[in-house]
């Protein structure tokens, strides 16, 4: 679905990835996981296409991502942001509905599909009864299961997600995992995504990417690159993991006082 060949980020005289060869295949969920400012948002973004690889590509499908059409990429690939500013008086379900145009060609105004896809992906997220509200009038949990709807609105084989579970209480980081690990399942959408929540992580992906922030990486599946010893060297912390019935639990070890 999407790779890297040879890829390169730096910020100023900071490399952040090096020399990153990396598939992720058609039904995969990636965590992409490593320490603040390691990186993993600059990888995000360029995966989207938001910015420029420093060195080496990033192909979609076999094809350089600068050579797709805006229009066929947006109908690719969608990219949850990790911090969003509402500048105008958008209700919810207008701004779902925004989502919605890669899909329009040449028409201006959505129809009752767009409509029908918007309301069943704010269902979704228990954000329906929210559908008339100004977005700058939500809390921060609501405004980021909207972006979520919009997200999936847009009905992508690729999803990019950068701290889904970011303001979203207990229950529904749980249920919003639950439902992306089911896209992957049951209609082999692609996920990548980023979480500092290991024991989230854990339960939803199928493979991990780890980012030491300085050039090196590692990928592979969960259960080779999800190890204590690893996840203690690449987060800086030492990490202990306890059997829980059929999960695998992550614990930081405490700070002594
Ligand atoms: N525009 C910029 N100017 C200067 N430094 C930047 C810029 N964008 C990112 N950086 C730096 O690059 C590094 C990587 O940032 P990035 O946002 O990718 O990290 P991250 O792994 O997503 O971190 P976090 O877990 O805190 O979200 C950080 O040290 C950040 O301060």
């Amino acid at each position: 679905m999407i790779a890297t060949d040879n890829l390169r980020l730096a910020i100023g005289s900071r490399v952040l990835a090096e020399k990153l060869d990396w598939q992720v295949a058609d039904g995969e969920c990636w965590s992409v996981i490593g320490r603040n400012g390691a990186g993993k948002s600059t990888l995000m973004r360029t995966l989207a296409g938001l910015r420029e690889p420093d060195g080496g590509r990033v192909l979609l499908r076999g094809r350089a991502l600068g050579d797709w059409p805006l229009e066929a990429l947006a109908r690719e690939r969608a990219f949850l942001a990790q911090s969003r500013s509402d500048a105008f008086a958008y209700s919810v379900l207008e701004t779902v509905l925004s989502a919605r145009h890669p899909y329009h060609g040449k028409r201006y105004w959505e129809d009752s599909d767009d409509h029908t896809i918007a309301m069943r992906m704010l269902a979704a997220m228990e954000v329906e009864d929210l559908a008339a509200r100004d977005v700058r009038t939500l809390s921060g949990g609501e405004r980021q299961r909207v972006a979520i709807a919009a997200l999936l609105a847009q009905d992508t084989p690729l999803l990019l997600l950068d701290e889904p579970a970011n303001a979203l209480d207990l229950a529904h980081q749980v249920s919003v995992m639950g439902l992306l690990a089911k896209l992957c399942r049951e209609q082999r959408k692609t996920i990548v995504m980023i979480g500092h929540d290991l024991n989230l992580a854990h339960g939803i992906s199928t493979h991990a990417l780890l980012l030491m922030g300085d050039g090196r990486w590692l990928a592979g599946p969960r259960d080779d690159v999800m190890r204590a010893d690893i996840l203690s060297d690449y987060l800086h912390h030492p990490i202990e993991t306890v059997r829980h019935g059929a999960r695998t639990i992550f614990i930081p070890t405490e700070a002594t006082a």
